[in-house]
């Protein structure tokens, strides 16, 4: 007997874990249910995607939207909408530069309340770990949180303070008996403290000094004392935004020997040069900074390697105030959030090869299996029917009046993309399509199973 589902998906080329297959898929009740060369049932809704590419919708692991608090930067509302445009259907949420910073239960309902208002797509939480909330981790883990995030140095926001060694120790400590993952910005806060300081002392504020006070050096020692405190302690550890290859080499180095360490890498640093951060300026100013281009090759080796777990956007973005001035002294952060498929597509599948399914992987399957979200991130029976349908040779041209973004900045604004998405899924409903969002927020609320 045939079914009436509630979505059919015709014939598009579906990019599975196992590779790329031409297939329907159906959708009902919110879930992917079948599978099949030739779907025989019918359904509320039909799309023909042949022609097409239907990759599972993206979840980006490591967004700042800012909301509550400061949201003449980005909110929740305009952030999940940039994201619905990239192919995205659900992010996990930083603990910072919202405000206050999700530091204990009270500011995780607060966050709770706006995303349950606003969010387009679904949503997970970082609660952060500083020196003034080692005693509020247990609460932020009953309250659902993906994981836990600190910063080695000064996080651009005085509120979030930075994570010094004791804290990192027993921190670690306490999150290895709670079972939650720790994720930290590597940089050694002396030295680019120090270093940033004398630049600064003596009016050397270019790009250049910039780079020089943020050199490898301090993001590749500090990776290898946050894997210390995780081998000693058994936390899971992930590296935040990696930025150097060599940092990449001792997280697989320390991983071959059995400690539980990962890392995440943000598009920006597979696509851009230091070269291309001076020519564009302080749009592109992030950190870590974006290195040199013999880094950059090296990183796409590792991407090959199966080195990263997921790439993320490191969505940052500020008041555009914030970005007029001296390289050195202006905020660190690029909005990236709804170009990472389409940056992937472009950069990774069609000039260098890198196969679709391990593209899916890293931008939708791993970050799910990492944080343990159940049912969410892959074209398989029994998961959320998530996805986001993409012309893979359409090429684009990115136009600031394109962004979804609440201020339309970005690096990538008058590069050329290949692989544009035409339509996000979320639960099978379609909330993205043609250029326009067309749901109101449905974002649900994702919690680990740990
Ligand atoms: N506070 C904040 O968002 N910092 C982010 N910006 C950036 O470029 N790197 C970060 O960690
Ligand atoms: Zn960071
Ligand atoms: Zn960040």
């Amino acid at each position: 007997m045939s079914k009436r589902y509630d979505l059919i998906i015709r014939q598009g080329m579906l990019v599975c874990p196992d590779g790329v297959k031409k297939a329907d898929v159906a959708v009902d009740d919110e879930r992917i249910v079948e599978i099949a060369e030739e779907i025989s049932g019918e359904a509320k809704e039909t799309i023909d995607a042949s022609g097409n590419y239907v990759f599972p919708g993206a979840t980006d692991g490591h967004v700042h939207f800012n909301d509550p608090g400061r949201t003449e930067w980005e909110t929740i509302a305009t952030g999940s909408n940039a994201l619905a445009a990239g192919g995205g259907v659900a992010y996990f949420d930083m603990p910072l530069n919202c405000n206050p910073c999700t530091l204990d239960a009270k500011n995780f309902n607060n966050k709770l309340a706006v995303a349950q208002r606003d969010s387009l797509v679904d949503y997970g939480f970082w609660g952060g770990l500083t020196p003034k909330n080692l005693d509020k981790l247990e609460e932020l883990a009953e309250c659902g949180v993906v994981g836990f995030k600190a910063f080695s140095c000064f996080s651009g926001i005085t509120e979030f303070e930075r994570m010094d060694d004791y804290t990192a120790l027993v921190g670690m400590e306490k999150l290895a008996k709670l079972g939650y993952p720790l994720m930290v910005h590597c940089e050694n806060a002396e030295i680019v403290s120090a270093l940033t300081a004398q630049a600064l002392a003596n009016n050397k504020t270019t790009v250049r000094d910039y780079f020089a006070a943020h050199s490898p050096i301090t993001e590749i020692e500090n990776v290898s004392r946050m894997i210390s405190y995780a081998e000693e302690t058994g936390c899971k550890l992930i590296i935040a935004h990696v930025s150097t290859a060599r940092a990449v080499e001792l997280v697989t180095q320390a991983r071959n020997r059995g400690v539980d360490v990962s890392c995440e890498t943000i598009g920006h640093y597979l696509i851009l040069t230091d070269d291309d951060v001076e020519r564009m300026g302080t749009v592109a100013k992030c950190s870590p900074p974006i290195r040199d281009a013999q880094n950059q090759t090296k990183m796409w080796g590792k991407l090959f390697n199966g080195e990263f777990t997921f790439i993320s956007s490191d969505h940052s973005p500020c008041d555009p105030k914030l970005k007029d001035g001296e390289f050195l002294k202006v905020w660190g952060g690029i909005s990236a959030c709804q170009t990472t498929l389409s940056s992937l597509l472009t950069h990774g599948y069609h000039e260098r090869k890198v196969p679709l399914a391990d593209i899916a992987k890293l931008t939708a399957q791993n970050v799910n299996e990492v944080f343990k979200i159940p049912g969410k991130g892959k074209i398989a029976l029994g998961f959320d029917g998530d996805f986001a349908l993409v012309d893979l040779n359409q090429e684009f041209t990115l136009q600031a009046e394109d962004l979804f973004y609440k201020h339309k900045a970005s690096p990538y604004v008058g590069s050329t993309f290949r692989g544009n998405i035409i339509q996000t899924i979320l639960r099978g409903k379609t909330i993205f399509k043609d250029g326009k969002v067309v749901s109101k927020p449905i974002g649900k609320h994702l919690r680990p199973l740990v």
